[in-house]
């Protein structure tokens, strides 16, 4: 109970607190908390880009300096209202956002940073270049900001607007987190097939973080020109980028209240060092940048996660349970709309001459089959037997080098994985594809991003609360169906490996499938986890989803299966049902060696339980 109050009042206090802060401040501070709550405000889209999205910008500084000069030129030179001069900074801001994440972003690796340097280093330089904007020297005389009669000149007056505006981009920024497009955002470092699979695409969420996080700078461009009335291009360049930067880091890159911190720490102790340094030496400013540097080493091996995730890890050895971050069930709340599924016995997936090359080597070699509504099928064979490049191909991962998948009476061979997701087929992979740091609920309501539709500025605005509803309601049933009700607000990476698998099942089920494609679910899960998987199958199979497996548990695949596809070095070696299979000659010599003398220690089990189910 004290807990909850805590959450509820603990807000509430701190915006009592900001509110009264500049009674007790004078001028000097006031002016130090602008320049804080401005940092923090840039800070916040770098957690955003930076830390939720790992795409690590040296440019955002970039970005301020854009609208700073957008708003300096249309009211200095202009003459126009600063709230023209906002319009207009977003709209630059958030144009050049545009353009240049969609030059850079598809770029992977270290690349997109190194980019990132470069439009950090040419945007100062080409408003340093241009003499409407004042060349090197900038623009002074930026004419206040009005509201209504009243002039906010004094920086006490910007206080409130520039901490009343950072309120509202936390608000916004923290909403949007814990919403649909939050979800996927969160996801993006577990990579793009991740998210493909449950219909999102991460260019496009890449996108919108980049875009997002310019505009926040953009904000806190134009309050920094109205605070300042003066903008200069220096202030824009690589150095303020790495200034910002390294606010996000002290803080924590992870978490939102880590931009605040880190821009009060990085800002008071630059002007602490500023008073002291040149009492110690003449060099002040060049001992200053030694400082920061080695604060920055200091941190990095001591305390990557900033001060926040510091906080936090220190919580968690005290917190009695984990924080619950989805709204509660409520008696009301619609489940999702349900597709209706193919009448049992439609084909639904036809695989024709299917084949892929890796240079030289064909893994899968002019493989045909099909699948009907309603089966459970095992793709099974010997290690390397081209089982998960089959599953890569037929779910769109990879493409195929020639013939073709149909899937829903569609030709589904040129189509991207996050297509053919849509089109209902929903999967697991080899190596598990979770988000660690996320709970099990959060990770199992990904699945569902492919079916609902609550966009970012209604996540933002908190206007999606109905279907998060729906999608929580769905995804505590989808937990209770793996055996994990109860846990929800658990953390996914302290599971044990069996039961991650369960929970990728989960999550695939969130996307209401048509076929179910599992890569080796049961690997790790204990027999009595076994036996209740199997259970779970079997019941899918009655409410209609369709099942391909891929397992080296003989004794388990053979007990679950309608039908199996068995193949070898890439080739299809016969297909039939479980009793047909164990029966087959091929089979026997794939498994227990034969031609394949290398592969028999490592089959000699599977081939044991061939065996033993037969
Ligand atoms: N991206 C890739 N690049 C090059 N070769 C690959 C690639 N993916 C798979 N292969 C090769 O294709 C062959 C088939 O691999 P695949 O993983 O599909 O087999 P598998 O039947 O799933 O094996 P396992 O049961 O051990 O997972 C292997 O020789 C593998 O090394």
């Amino acid at each position: 109970m004290s807990r909850i109050l805590f959450h509820r009042h603990a807000p509430l206090a701190v915006v009592a607190a900001l509110f009264l802060l500049p009674l007790a401040l004078g001028n000097f501070g006031i002016g130090l908390m602008n320049d804080i709550g401005i940092g923090a405000m840039v800070a916040l889209g770098l957690v955003m880009l930076t830390g939720v999205g790992g795409v690590t910008s040296f440019g955002q500084a970039a970005f301020v300096g854009i609208a700073a000069y957008s708003t300096a030129w249309l009211t200095a030179a202009q003459g126009l209202s600063p709230w023209l001069g906002l319009l207009f900074a977003l709209a630059t801001t958030g144009g050049a956002a545009l353009v240049i994440g969609m030059l850079t972003l598809r770029l992977g690796s270290h690349y997109l940073p190194i980019s990132t340097i470069a439009w950090g280093l040419s945007v100062p330089l080409v408003l340093s270049n241009i003499e409407a904007l004042g060349s090197h020297t900038g623009m002074s005389n930026i004419v206040p900001i009005h509201i209504g009669g009243y002039s906010l000149a004094s920086s006490g007056a910007m206080y409130y607007l520039i901490w009343g505006t950072l309120g509202l981009v936390y608000l916004f920024s923290s909403n949007l987190l814990r919403s649909r497009q939050g979800r996927a955002m969160r996801s993006l470092r577990g990579g793009n097939s991740l998210l493909a699979s449950v219909g999102a695409d991460g260019y496009h969420l890449r996108l919108k973080l980049f875009v997002y996080s310019a505009l926040v700078a953009g904000l806190a461009g134009w309050l920094y020109a109205h605070n300042s009335r003066y903008v200069s291009p220096s202030t824009f360049d690589v150095h303020g980028s790495i200034n910002y930067l390294l606010m996000a880091v002290v803080g924590g890159l992870l978490q939102l209240p880590g931009a605040l911190i880190g821009s009060a720490i990085v800002i008071l102790l630059r002007n602490t060092l500023q008073d002291v340094l040149p009492l110690l030496s003449s060099r002040g400013t060049q001992l200053e940048v030694i400082v920061f540097s080695l604060l920055f080493l200091l941190l990095l091996h001591r305390a990557r996660a900033g001060v926040c995730g510091f906080a936090l890890k220190l919580a968690a050895k005290y917190r009695r349970a984990p924080a619950p971050v989805a709204p509660p069930p409520r008696g009301d709340t619609q489940p999702l709309a349900r597709r209706s599924q193919p009448a049992a016995g439609k084909t639904i997936l036809s695989a024709r001459n299917v084949t892929r090359r890796f240079g030289g080597l064909v893994a899968v070699n002019d493989v045909s089959f099909d699948i009907a509504a309603g089966e459970i099928v095992g793709l099974i064979g010997p290690n390397g037997a081209g089982k998960s490049t089959m599953f890569n191909l037929l779910t769109g991962a990879i493409g195929l080098s020639s013939g073709t998948v149909s899937f829903m009476d569609r030709d589904v061979t040129k189509l991207s994985q996050r297509d053919i997701a849509q089109l209902g087929m929903a999967r697991t992979f080899q190596h598990v594809k979770l988000r660690p740091q996320m709970s099990l609920l959060d990770n199992v309501a990904l699945g569902a991003h492919g079916r609902t539709r609550s966009g970012l500025l209604a996540a933002g605005l908190g206007l999606d609360k109905h279907e998060e509803r729906q999608i929580f309601l769905e995804a505590r049933t989808q937990l209770a169906r793996i055996g994990l009700a109860g846990r929800e607000h658990e953390l996914a990476g302290a599971l044990p490996l069996g039961t991650q698998r369960l929970l990728e099942i989960a999550r695939a089920l969130m996307g209401d499938p048509v076929m179910l494609v599992l890569d080796e679910p049961a690997a790790g899960l204990r027999h009595g986890e076994k036996q209740e998987l199997a259970e779970l199958l079997k019941q899918l199979r009655r409410d209609g989803v369709t099942i391909m497996i891929v397992e080296h548990d003989m004794d388990f695949v053979m007990k679950l299966v309608d039908r199996l596809v068995v193949m070898n070095f890439g080739s299809k070696l016969m297909e039939g049902d479980p009793a047909a299979v164990r029966r087959d000659a091929g089979v026997q010599a794939a498994y227990l060696g034969g031609d394949l003398a290398e592969e028999q220690s490592d089959n000699t089990k599977q081939a044991v339980c061939l065996g033993d189910a037969a």
